[in-house]
């Protein structure tokens, strides 16, 4: 429910003379409500100014706070937040009104003496804390500590628009009397100076929070969280009048003034209901953002000082406090949500106790850190409650009247309501995905720092860093150098450029199949000079024996046949055909041409000496052919029907003549099960990118390759693994889900052949091309069907055992197609993109934008240096961090993280 409009309380008060001064009538107050002040223009005439009260220059200090303070300061335990602020030339009064003297103490004490006597009367247990800090010179201090002991702070706007200041330190206090202490020395910090006009002048607008949190003792235990801030503005001063003199006072002075000015203007612009209202034109106007039209209520003290001396001073004043009378804000109550507070309680929990906290929750990331270890007097074994903080980010708003807002409450506590019943603000969702996303955001900051202290990052993930558009840049430049290298011949340097275009983009299937041509050629120019050297005996391996019963011809290609050396990209399948092994080719010209024509024209390739050509094995008379560039292709024998080489050893093992496509992994095994029975001699498999032999040397070398690869996989698979529960988390935001399908990682060119698995009947082809092409789809970034990507596939083998990986090949289930749809596909890398770009963005803090988004999220400088600290100290992230400067990415950087947080 919403409490509609609450215009700002104004209330008046005159000081009496000073001693020094001549007593006049220029000021009286006329009635409670009436101020009467001389024109100053023609001093026979008088303006009268209404204000809710005023007070004369015999009121007691008691008295003010009695009828106009106390009520308000009673709303902060409705989980409201309330202002009051003095406002007044310098010498007004202001601050003898806020902060009183010993013997007539102001409103700061009586406010704190009411809250702690409300705090023993009630059974409630209060959590009571306050910050205290001053605004000097444009520039944010932390008054509760020594003033050499802390730079300016700086003012931060955090995810429910809430302004704080981030870094600054906040107290526990358990009973006036230490709050009593803490305050006058936390006074003895502030700037203060003599001028003309007041010998104890404050040079800075003083600002005193004291927060109230406590959780409701029955149901499912609300917490609630109402503030109270006591401000005490700087005068505004006439330096003619203050004779202030010399550079500080008059740069203190102009500071002054130009807040005050602006705090006009912001008035101004809310009576005038201006689109624009000018909070950021001054600290003094951002830190009473919430108090001036926001969600607190809010009471304007107007300090004027007695007599003619300062009438045109006391008519500004008054006509200012009466504009402000117009203001209207819309308090809320707030509600502490509890999930902000899990984040930093599981990080506490996570690290330990013992352990500093590092920055749970990021903007209030160096005041949360002081307050858990610094303060005095907080409870042993602490971190299993949950923590205060200071900010009302951790607070949501519920909106309702005060009295409704107290009487739910109090209903609720003698059980009489359920939790339910608290009426939630209009936008309570809203900013329950704020909250969720606040949440996210911490979550993942909380990541980084653990990745960055484990050393997991690799260099896998740094390539997540990029947008697409970044990576197809890249890559673009790595190949404009690759040609240049192929033109001048350098065909190895050429290679290894082409590999690195290819990692940033690789659906780039021309590519892949150029670099294949090339891998061939390079080869061939070895070869021969090679057999130029030695004689093409010294290449040639001779054919391992198939056994008698298989009827198989296995075409035997050296050791280093070329392959790649033609277009079609199918190396790393191996057609199992009643167990035996087909080559791609022949599959090929199967499809289109009768099988027995097909069989006869898959011609089996010998590739070891050029031209070499290894006899036949069995009983068919299919004749090993040189392949016409010098590079081999695996042949079945001639027949059409072969006979399996090893019974019950493929997982193409089926029904007669059935074959199917198995993916590289399965067919290693099918492959390997064949070579264990020593049907087959050589063949290639596609794994990773790399193409393996496995039967070369009995299959050795496949093996360490393999496990070499699935080492690396499954580094990466345990770098990404904690990251899955994130995307639950990610998909909520529509520009997260946005960025993940932007981000969602192509299989790399490994992965790729697996997802042209598609089993096929006898008579379909068309499945088996279908993937491709939807693969070759140019600018197409989604997953491709059939491919369970990169870590799926390494999860897989990973479930699987890299053991069972040499296991017979009947052991395999060939997996399960996967139709790509917006829920079924999971994103790899956006997580990963998302905080590296965070960390990533830290280390250039020093730029506008991410000061930008660092105030948009939060995180205080403090904060940032730290993770920059250890970002620079983290090898991968020092890889980055190059990367970065070469590449320029930084906008996109920015973007990404905009978009993703917008
Ligand atoms: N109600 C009051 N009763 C007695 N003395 C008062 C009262 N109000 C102000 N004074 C005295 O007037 C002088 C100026 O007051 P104060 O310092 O509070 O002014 P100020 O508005 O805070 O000035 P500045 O803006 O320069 O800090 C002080 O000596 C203070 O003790």
């Amino acid at each position: 429910m919403s409490t509609g409009g609450h215009k700002i309380k104004v209330v008046c008060r005159v000081r009496p003379f000073l001693g020094s001064e001549k007593p006049d009538h220029a000021v009286s107050v006329e009635s409670g409500r009436v101020l009467r002040v001389t024109n100053p223009r023609d001093s026979t005439k008088d303006i009268r100014y209404n204000f809710d009260a005023c007070y004369g220059s015999e009121a007691a200090q008691e008295a003010i706070y009695k009828n106009d303070v106390r009520p308000l300061v009673e709303t902060v335990f409705s989980g409201m937040s309330a202002t009051v602020f003095c406002y007044g030339v310098t010498g007004a009064g202001k601050t003898h009104t806020i902060q009183g003297t010993e013997s007539a103490p102001g409103i700061i004490p009586r406010a704190l003496e009411h809250i702690f006597k409300h705090k023993e009367r009630d059974a409630v247990d209060y959590d009571i804390r306050v910050s205290y800090f001053e605004i000097y010179k444009e520039a944010v201090f932390d008054l509760l500590k020594p003033r050499d002991a802390t730079g300016a702070l700086p003012i931060r706007e955090d995810g429910n628009r809430k302004i704080f200041v981030a870094g600054l330190s906040e107290k526990q206090v358990l009973s006036y009397e230490q709050f009593d202490q803490l305050y006058q020395r936390a006074c003895g910090n502030r700037r203060t100076a003599s001028t003309k006009l007041n010998h104890h002048s404050s040079r800075s607008h003083a600002i005193l929070t004291v927060q109230v949190k406590w959780r409701d003792d029955v149901g499912e235990g609300r917490v609630w969280c109402g503030k109270l801030h006591l401000i005490d503005l700087a005068g505004s001063e006439d330096n003619r009048r203050t004779d202030n003199s010399g550079r500080d006072r008059m740069a203190e002075s102009s500071a002054i003034n130009r807040s005050l000015f602006v705090l006009g203007q912001v008035v101004e612009a809310l009576n005038t209901g201006a689109t624009r209202i000018p909070y950021r034109d001054s600290k003094m106007t951002r830190i009473l953002q919430d108090s001036l039209g926001g969600e607190c209520l809010g009471m304007m003290i107007v300090n004027v000082a007695p007599g003619e001396f300062f009438l045109q001073d006391t008519q500004n004043t008054l006509n200012f406090a009466t504009r402000s009378r117009e203001v209207v804000n819309k308090p809320v109550a707030h509600e502490v949500v509890e999930q902000r507070w899990t984040v930093a309680d599981r990080l506490q929990h996570h690290r330990g106790a013992s352990q500093p906290v590092r920055s749970a929750v990021v903007a209030a990331a160096a005041g949360a850190k002081r307050r858990r270890s610094d303060e005095p007097g907080r409870p042993a074994g602490e971190g299993q409650s949950p923590p205060v903080l200071a900010r009302d980010m951790h607070s949501q708003p519920v909106s309702a009247s005060n009295g409704e807002q107290r009487r739910l409450i109090a209903a609720r506590g003698a059980g009489r309501v359920s939790d339910g019943a608290v009426p939630r603000a209009a936008g309570g969702a809203k900013a329950a995905a704020a909250d969720a996303a606040g949440s996210e955001i911490m979550e993942r900051v909380l990541r980084i720092e653990k990745q960055l202290s484990t050393k997991q990052l690799d260099a896998d993930v740094v390539l997540d860093l990029f947008t697409p558009a970044t990576k197809l840049k890249t890559s673009r430049g790595w190949l404009q150098h690759a040609r240049e290298l192929e033109q001048k011949g350098e065909l190895e340097k050429a290679m290894v450029h082409y590999e690195e275009a290819l990692r940033y983009a690789p659906e780039l299937n021309k590519l892949e199949a150029h670099i294949a041509k090339l891998r061939a050629k390079i080869r061939r120019q070895k070869r021969r000079s090679s057999i130029a050297s030695h004689g093409a005996a010294s290449v040639t391996v001779a054919p391992k024996p198939a056994p008698a019963a298989a009827s198989l011809a296995p075409c035997l290609s050296g050791p280093d046949d070329g392959d790649h050396d033609d277009d079609d990209d199918d190396v790393g399948h191996l057609w199992m055909r009643d167990g035996l092994a087909e080559s791609p080719g022949a599959d090929k010209a199967a499809r289109t041409k009768s099988r027995p024509q097909a069989a006869a024209r898959a011609r089996p390739t010998a590739s070891g000496a050029n031209g070499a050509k290894p006899a036949a094995n069995g009983s068919t008379a299919a004749k090993p052919a040189t392949n016409g560039a010098g590079g081999a292709r695996a042949v079945l024998n001639g027949s059409a029907v072969a006979k399996p080489a090893v019974s019950g050893a493929g997982p193409g093992d089926g029904p007669q003549g059935k074959r199917r496509r198995v993916l590289a992994g399965d067919g290693r095994r099918a492959a390997a099960a064949a070579v264990t029975a020593g049907s087959v001699h050589d063949r290639r498999i596609s794994f990773g990118g790399s193409l393996l032999n496995p039967f070369v040397v009995g299959g050795s070398e496949f093996d360490s390759e393999l496990q070499r690869q699935l080492d690396h996989r499954k580094t990466a698979a345990t770098t990404h693994s904690p990251l899955n529960n994130t995307h639950k988390l990610v998909a909520k935001s529509t520009a997260a889900a946005r960025l993940q399908r932007a981000l969602a990682e192509p299989p790399t060119p490994g992965d790729r052949t697996d997802a042209d698995f598609v089993p096929h009947s006898d008579s379909g082809s068309d499945a088996d091309t279908a993937a491709p092409a939807r693969a070759k789809k140019p600018g197409r970034r989604v997953r491709l069907p059939g491919a369970l990507g990169v870590r799926g596939l390494v999860e897989q083998r990973l479930a699987a055992g890299t053991a069972a990986a040499a296991a017979p090949a009947t052991d395999v289930e060939p997996p399960k197609s996967r139709r790509t749809s917006a829920a079924d596909e999971e994103p790899l890398c956006t997580n990963n993109f998302n905080e590296i770009t965070i960390a990533s963005a830290l280390q250039m803090i020093n730029s506008a934008e991410v000061k930008k988004i660092m105030k948009l999220q939060g995180i205080g400088k403090r904060r940032a240096e730290q993770i920059q600290e250890s970002v620079r100290a983290d090898g991968p992230l020092r890889h980055v961090s190059e990367l970065q400067s070469r590449l320029q990415f930084k906008n996109k950087l920015i973007m990404g993280i905009l978009s993703t947080f917008a």
